[in-house]
């Protein structure tokens, strides 16, 4: 992703490309660079202290990267009271596919008895469920809440360890691993006698790259932390 974010800011006319970091290197350098924004696709283990550093910078920052927890958002919202007019987002997906796909099961939710996500993607991705997934389920369980739907039916008493998936705010979410696999996603939704998938497919990185230039070139009008690019785009 990193490449392909290099690439893409050095061919955007109206962007600059000051820095390029690699494992190693060190962030607290960013702001010598000029740098005003900053776009973050590490690992989970070092996202927040990035994105922690380049706030106490001053520099703007659009974060790809998954695995974000409540805990480690919240202390980056202490970190920008601190800062004020310095603008995180934190997306779990850039794809402008996938945010409407999410925008689309969470509109959906209230209408269906059951709902289970799968994702699917290349096998050397290291965290799972996927970000995208439990940004999805969250929306999904948090519409299902909000409309008053009970638990998602579900009978099961005897079950392999894994084999209903994690449970993401009560709903039930597959990751799959397989080679030749990009980023993909289904939500499934169901009533009796019908169901209802909505599906979205990243087939190369390139899908990303709208979204990540529409984030940089809004987050330093949007101060404070925004989780999920539906907000950047009017979905939210
Ligand atoms: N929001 C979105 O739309 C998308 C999000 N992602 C997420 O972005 C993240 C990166 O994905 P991807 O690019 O495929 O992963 P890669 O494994 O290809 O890249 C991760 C990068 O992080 C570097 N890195 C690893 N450890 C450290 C460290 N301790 N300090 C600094 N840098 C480190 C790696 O360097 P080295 O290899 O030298 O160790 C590598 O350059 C993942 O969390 C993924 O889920 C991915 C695609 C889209
Ligand atoms: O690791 C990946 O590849 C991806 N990660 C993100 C996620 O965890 O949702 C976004 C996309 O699915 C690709």
């Amino acid at each position: 992703m990193g490449r392909a974010v290099v690439a893409a800011v050095e061919a955007a006319p109206d962007l600059e490309l000051v820095a390029a970091l690699e494992h190693g290197d060190d962030v607290g350098a960013v702001a010598a660079t000029g740098a005003q924004v900053a776009v973050d696709f590490t690992v989970p283990d070092v996202t927040e202290a990035n994105v922690r550093s380049l706030v106490a910078q001053g520099v703007h920052v659009v974060v790809g990267t998954t695995g974000w927890t409540p805990e480690s958002l919240g202390r980056v919202e202490v970190d920008l009271a601190a800062q004020p007019g310095v603008g995180v987002l934190v997306a779990p997906n850039f794809a402008l596919g996938a945010v409407l796909a999410m925008a689309f099961a969470a509109r959906a939710a209230r209408w269906f008895e059951s709902v289970e996500v799968v994702e699917l993607h290349h096998p050397d991705k290291v965290d799972a469920p996927s970000g995208t997934a439990r940004h999805t389920a969250q929306a999904v369980a948090r519409a299902r809440r909000e409309a008053g739907l009970g638990p998602v039916p579900d009978a099961t008493t005897t079950a392999l360890d894994g084999a209903r998936g994690a449970d993401v705010d009560g709903v039930r979410v597959h990751a799959v691993r397989l080679r030749g696999l990009v980023a993909h996603e289904e939500i499934l939704l169901g009533n009796a006698g019908e169901q209802l998938t909505i599906r979205h497919d990243s087939f190369d990185r390139v899908s990303f790259m709208p979204g990540v230039l529409h984030a940089v070139r809004q987050v330093g009008e949007r101060p404070g932390l925004t989780v999920g690019l539906e907000h950047y785009l009017d979905l939210g």
